[in-house]
Parts: C-alpha cells; sequence; structure tokens
C-alpha cells in the first residue's frame, strides 16, 4: 500500500495551546478517512497543516511523499474544502464552480451540473447571499466533482439538512466507487458517515487517540444491561468505558468482550447490545463516566 499523507511527531503550538500535539499516521491510497473528534481538538488544524496551508511547529507531514507547503505540484492534486471558506465579494456560485473547473486536472463540469441540480444549489446567486447550507452544498459539489487524488472535507456538511446530506453520502460513495481516490472526511456525525469510513482518526486535544480500521471498531465495546450486583460481577478487572446506575440496575460500557464473554454475560442475565462508533468515540474521548440516580 501507498501512503499519500505520512505525519510523523507532527505538531502545531498557538502560543501554550497544543491544537495537534506530535501526531504519527499514515493515510493509505484510495482510502476513506475519518478525522472524528470533539470541537478544538485540533481537526482542522491537522487538515491546514496537510495542505501547507499553515507550518508545523515541529514533526513532518507529506503528501504524496512531499513537503505540502508552497509544493504547486502536489497541492493540485489536492482539494480541501473547509466550512469557513471564504469566497471573493462578487462571487456568485457559478464562479466558484468555474474557478474549480479551472484549478482540478480532473473536473468533471457534467458532474458537478448534476450536483447543482440533486442539491438544488441556486448556481447564479452570490455566494455571500447563500444560506449556510447552499454555501456548503457548493463545496460539497467542487469536493465531489474535482476528483482530486486526495480530497479532504472539513465538515463538509455543515448547515445541510438531513436529505441533503444523504443527497452529498450517495453521490461521494458512487463517484468514489467509479473513480477511487484518498477521501479524508472530519464529522461530528459519526454514527451518518460511518458506513463511508474504511478508517478512523480519531484526535483530541491534539493527540491521536485512536487510528483504527473502522471494522476492528465495529463491536470492539458492548453495553451490559441488568441487576447492579450483576454487573458489576461480571465487569470486575474488564476495561470499563463508562458505568451507569439507576435504582438498582446498571449499564456499563465495556471494551474487548468476544463471543465467549457475551454468552457469558447473556447467561448471567445481562442484557448485551454493540456500541455504535459514535459511543465508542464519545466514551473515548470524553473519559469513562461514572454515574448514580437515585430511586
Ligand atoms: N490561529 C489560532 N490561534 C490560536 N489558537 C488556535 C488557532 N487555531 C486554532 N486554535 C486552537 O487550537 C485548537 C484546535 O482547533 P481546531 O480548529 O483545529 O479544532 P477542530 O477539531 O477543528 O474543532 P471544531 O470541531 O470545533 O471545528 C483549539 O483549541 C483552537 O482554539
Amino acid at each position: 500500500m501507498t501512503a499519500i499523507i505520512e505525519a510523523q511527531a507532527l505538531s502545531r503550538r498557538f502560543g501554550s495551546v497544543h491544537a495537534v500535539d506530535g501526531v504519527t499516521f499514515a493515510v493509505e491510497e484510495g482510502s476513506v478517512t475519518g478525522l472524528l473528534g470533539r470541537n478544538g481538538a485540533g481537526k482542522t488544524t491537522l487538515m491546514n497543516l496537510v495542505t501547507g496551508q499553515d507550518f508545523a511547529s515541529g514533526g513532518t507531514v507529506r503528501i504524496f511523499g512531499e513537503d505540502p507547503v508552497e509544493n504547486a505540484r502536489a497541492l493540485t492534486r489536492t482539494c480541501f474544502i473547509k466550512e469557513s471558506q471564504g469566497y471573493p465579494d462578487a462571487y456568485r456560485g457559478r464562479h466558484v464552480l468555474a474557478m474549480a473547473e479551472r484549478f482540478f486536472p480532473h473536473y468533471d463540469a457534467a458532474l458537478a451540473a448534476r450536483l447543482v441540480a440533486d442539491f438544488g444549489v441556486p448556481v447564479d446567486r452570490m455566494m455571500k447571499k447563500m444560506s449556510r447550507g447552499q454555501r456548503s452544498a457548493v463545496g460539497a459539489i467542487v469536493g465531489i466533482a474535482s476528483r482530486a487524488e486526495l480530497t479532504l472535507l472539513d465538515e463538509p456538511y455543515a448547515g445541510l439538512d438531513a436529505v441533503a446530506r444523504h443527497v452529498f453520502y450517495d453521490r461521494l460513495l458512487e463517484d468514489y466507487a467509479a473513480h477511487p481516490r484518498t477521501i479524508v472526511l472530519s464529522t461530528h456525525l459519526i454514527d451518518e458517515a460511518a458506513d463511508l469510513l474504511d478508517h478512523v482518526l480519531v484526535i483530541h486535544e491534539g493527540r491521536l487517540e485512536i487510528d483504527a480500521a473502522t471494522e476492528d471498531l465495529r463491536g470492539a465495546a458492548s453495553t451490559l444491561v441488568g441487576r447492579a450486583a450483576d454487573v458489576d460481577a461480571f465487569v470486575e478487572g474488564r476495561e470499563v468505558l463508562g458505568r451507569e446506575r439507576v435504582a438498582g440496575i446498571s449499564s456499563a460500557t465495556v471494551a474487548g468482550l468476544d463471543a465467549q464473554d457475551k454468552a457469558l454475560a447473556a447467561s448471567s442475565g445481562l442484557e448485551v447490545t454493540p456500541v455504535s462508533l459514535q459511543q465508542l468515540i464519545v466514551r473515548r474521548t470524553g473519559g469513562a463516566t461514572t454515574r448514580e440516580e437515585a430511586a
């Protein structure tokens, strides 16, 4: 496999804030990677470093094997769409699409036109007069139609309604299947995007908390519900990610249960359910929680 992005001990400090704190990872060619984390975790900063829009305070990052900073060759193979994208005052939607067509060597204008219709974007309207969702849709259209070898999408659907988000997932997957490329997508809507992702990078307070195949994370934790005494006995000595207790009934989220463990839990009268990717990440980045409520 070829690594399209390689970061080694990459850091970015803003004064005393360690926005990105010594992260090392590789993104493989042709993968769809979710860059996940809480507000302020460092996702945008990391994407800015990967696309050469910011300078590292330490460590290195390479895309296509090269330093991205002021590297026109690497950057014309890269499309970075971010929520906070600014546009010149006089730009209408169609100007943004025309610029994209000029910039990206593999841009497909016919696909962009179809996506404009799918999202219902008023491309003759000034960008500054578009709603937040319409501006996001323009970014999503450029992100998909550019067919850049490396596509980074930073919260590409902020403001998009549920229908438009599903149009985005469907069209992105469809076009990716026909024209494979490397995609990195940051999002807070983890479960919604989970089917799209084959790899997950979770960043927490600037550090890389999880770097794993989505497949390996599915079923990586389970929730056990039952009588408090039974739950307590079962989880003794296991990795507990979170625990809640209401009136003698306990619920515990536990990592690393195999089929035998689950069967044992069930035979002890506990209800066992898999934890979704989103729940797992919330547990991992929110710290183990313990909540007790009286009856
Ligand atoms: N230019 C800057 N100057 C000072 N601090 C900054 C700057 N840019 C980012 N930060 C800080 O670095 C941290 C990481 O910010 P970043 O925007 O990368 O987070 P994020 O994961 O993209 O968050 P969100 O999900 O809220 O968009 C935050 O604490 C932020 O306040």
